[in-house]
């Protein structure tokens, strides 16, 4: 009761300091009498602007048209009030090209003070300019490149059989989503810090449950709230990261590891900063956390959503088991490498086709760093300008049928730049990609040999926030091939 009081003081509190900055806003705006129009479109109510239409097409699993009603009635380019901030939204992949052309010059990024807080000051998504390059090329080149990632695909490899062989086997029915995100919990908690179980990945486990809770909470810090629990919930993490990294030091200076072993060691022996130091403690802390709370929902929610459509799609899954049982065979067996991944041509397929459709990421906002002229209207500084992957991507012209699920349309290149870009485009595109496509190989793969599986509701609702989220959590029914069927009997 307390907290919903509380809730409500804060909300009238933040809307009211948020409409004055949006007034601000509006009053610099009209000073620009020389300049070209503002773009055509509505600020909506006072306070809320267009947020709650916004927020049910989300709700409906309809994002697109909340933007195509918009074009269809004002133009390409629009504004809109969302989430307490005048908004400019441009349709298409030319305003894509120019967008992501112009980071740091006319625009950049934004993330609300409380997540910039969660992930800490020294995390990639609140550097810019060269030290936001620095550290994004510094993961790059240990881990996240083909050349890092390369070395961990036996890893993973076994990470996925484990985790099959204790999540899976037994089971009748399991709720997909909780399921996905343990395999992609453990994996991370293996490939970065080398913890695969016991009371540091028990607590692990829970901290990042407690910080991706609260992490898109209103923001208030007070005891009991899930934004404070998320607080909380950083502190052990870094409290059980500075454990890991003591021990982590000591087992290297006696030889016990290889400096080459997991992300954490080779960030902490083999990297240098700007200034020829070793990469400092609090850099490699904030950045593990934030690559790792990145990863968490982003490849769980990527894989159901390809377990639906695949169900759905009983042609496309045969077409997967197909290309899966033939990498098995050429290879007599062994344990996956990285080329076998690059291999799997069809299932990468699936998987793009499942981002086009329900996009697991749906945009960004950036704010603008100065007036400028867009198509003959002015976006003015300190403006949001949205960018959404949804229209370009149910586009009829670039992608014929678009609501059919066919992914054989990635099939001979890549689809026209600028217009399928679940994965951001820019200084900003995604680090972790190649991370997210090995991993979701190697899973699909492993599942495709091993299991058959059929949707307890084949119409479970789906509801954006912010990520595409099952309502039930994605129930499955679940059986474990055998004989013939099962041809995954691996050699380790
Ligand atoms: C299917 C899975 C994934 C999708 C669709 C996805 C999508 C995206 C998108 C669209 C952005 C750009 C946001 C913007 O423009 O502001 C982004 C940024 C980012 N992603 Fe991913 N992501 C995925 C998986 C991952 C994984 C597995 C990791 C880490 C291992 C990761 C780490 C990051 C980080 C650190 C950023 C911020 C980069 C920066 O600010 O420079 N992502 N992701």
């Amino acid at each position: 009761m307390l907290l919903t009081l509380l809730d409500c003081v804060v909300t009238v509190f933040v809307l009211f300091y948020f409409t004055l900055f949006s007034c601000f806003s509006c009053v610099t705006s009209s000073d620009m009498q020389k300049k070209a129009p503002l773009p055509p479109g509505q600020f909506g109510l006072p306070f809320l602007g267009e947020s709650l239409e916004l927020q049910s097409a989300l709700q409906a699993n309809k994002p697109h048209q909340f933007f195509n009603t918009r074009v269809a009635k004002y133009g390409e380019i629009f504004k809109t009030h969302l989430l307490f901030s005048p908004t400019v939204f441009v349709d298409g992949p030319e305003w894509n090209k120019f967008l992501f052309s112009n980071e740091n010059k006319l625009i950049s990024t934004t993330w609300p003070m409380s997540i910039g807080k969660l992930l800490g000051a020294k995390s990639v998504a609140n550097k810019i300019g060269e030290e936001h390059k620095w550290l994004r090329s510094t993961f790059h080149a240990s881990f996240f490149g083909p050349s890092g990632l390369r070395n961990f695909v036996p890893r993973m490899d076994k990470i996925a059989r484990s985790h099959f062989e204790q999540t899976w086997e037994s089971k009748g029915e399991i709720i997909a989503v909780k399921v996905i995100k343990q395999f992609a919990f453990s994996l991370v908690a293996d490939l970065f810090l080398s913890i695969t179980k016991g009371l540091e990945f028990e607590s692990m486990a829970h901290d990042v449950e407690a910080f991706v809770g609260g992490i898109m909470k209103l923001p208030i810090d007070f005891p009991g709230t899930a934004y404070h629990k998320a607080m909380l919930a950083r502190k052990s993490l870094l409290r059980t990261f500075d454990m890991i990294i003591a021990r982590r030091q000591k087992d290297i200076e006696e030889g016990k590891v290889s400096v080459h072993h997991d992300l954490l060691s080779i960030l902490m022996k083999t990297l240098l900063d700007h200034e020829g130091h070793v990469i400092t403690n609090e850099t490699i802390k904030d950045n593990i956390l934030t690559y790792w709370i990145a990863s968490h929902d982003t490849v769980s929610t990527t894989l159901s959503l390809a377990l639906k459509y695949l169900f759905l799609n009983p042609h496309c899954l045969h077409e997967v088991v197909k290309e899966q049982k033939e990498i098995m065979k050429a290879k007599g067996g062994t344990t996956l490498n990285w080329q076998d991944t690059r291999n799997m041509k069809y299932t990468w397929c699936v998987i793009q086709e499942t981002l086009r459709l329900q996009p697991t990421v749906g945009g960004a906002f950036r704010v603008t760093l100065k007036d400028f002229e867009y198509k003959g209207f002015t976006i003015p500084k300190g403006w949001k300008v949205l960018w959404s992957v949804s229209p370009s991507q149910m586009s009829h012209e670039i992608f014929p049928h678009p609501t059919k699920f066919d992914p054989r349309r990635f099939e001979g290149g890549p689809p026209p730049p600028f217009t399928f870009m679940p994965f951001g485009g820019g200084h900003r595109t995604c680090p972790g990609q190649e991370y997210a496509r090995t991993v979701m190989m190697v899973f699909l793969h492993h599942l495709v040999l091993n299991y058959e599986w059929s949707m307890v509701n084949p119409n479970e609702k789906i509801v954006i926030n912010p990520m595409p989220i099952f309502q039930k959590g994605l129930q499955l029914k679940i059986h474990k091939k055998i004989g013939e069927k099962a041809t995954n009997n691996l050699v380790t």
